[in-house]
């Protein structure tokens, strides 16, 4: 796998483009909306429980807990479709992942705010695979230490790998925008390294 890293510095983050035709990735945006079980998710800001407009899916291949914006979920099992683009993005990666946490965004009104995929359930220095199916959007890396920013475009059936100290030293985002009216699924495959109990 050669590829530019595009973080200047502390962290690695690779860009490969689409791995689908855009077919298959029209067919897997299609069989996800219908077939995973999408939860209007509830985030705690200020101290105060919000319902968001995004909609999220937990899957893997055990019921892993893992909590994210101070909620605990427990995981649902792979569908078939997880499965094949798992089998995907890890032989595209050379990596191994057992979970995917989906976002479903309906339209360039819904985002995601500024984090890093720091978990304690992910370990050290957490690779995560991002798979992007539907609409377009601009996808941000920003450098905790000196607000340095990396923007990229995350196209329709595009793969973007973050590893190594990304987590630690990067936060991300994707950023609302009224230009966008069309849907968009995301999907990130990590690894659960630590389950608790
Ligand atoms: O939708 C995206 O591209 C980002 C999703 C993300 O950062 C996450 O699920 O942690
Ligand atoms: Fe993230």
């Amino acid at each position: 796998m050669e590829r530019d890293n595009i973080l200047p510095k502390e962290g690695e983050a690779y860009y490969f483009g689409s791995i689908l035709t855009p077919k298959e990735a029209d067919y897997y945006f299609e069989r996800l909306f219908k077939t995973i079980d999408w939860q209007q998710d509830e985030v705690i800001i200020f101290g105060k429980r919000i319902v968001t407009k995004r909609k999220t899916g937990w899957y893997g291949e055990k019921e892993f807990e893992y909590t994210y914006s101070k909620i605990t979920r427990k995981a649902k099992i792979w569908t078939p479709e997880l499965v094949a683009l798992m089998k995907l993005v890890e032989k595209r990666t050379g990596l191994e992942f057992n979970s995917c946490l989906l976002n479903l965004y309906h339209s360039g009104e819904e985002g995601m705010s500024w984090h890093s995929d720091a978990e304690a359930e992910l370990g050290k220095d957490p690779a995560i695979a991002s798979l992007s199916l539907g609409a377009e959007r601009k996808f941000v890396l920003k450098n905790k230490a000196s607000g340095e920013k990396i923007s990229l475009e995350l196209e329709n059936g595009s793969l973007l790998l973050m590893k190594g100290q990304t987590q630690k030293f990067w936060l991300h985002s994707l950023p609302k925008t009224k230009k966008v009216k069309e849907p968009r699924i995301n999907l990130t495959f990590r690894k659960i390294v630590k389950t608790k109990k």
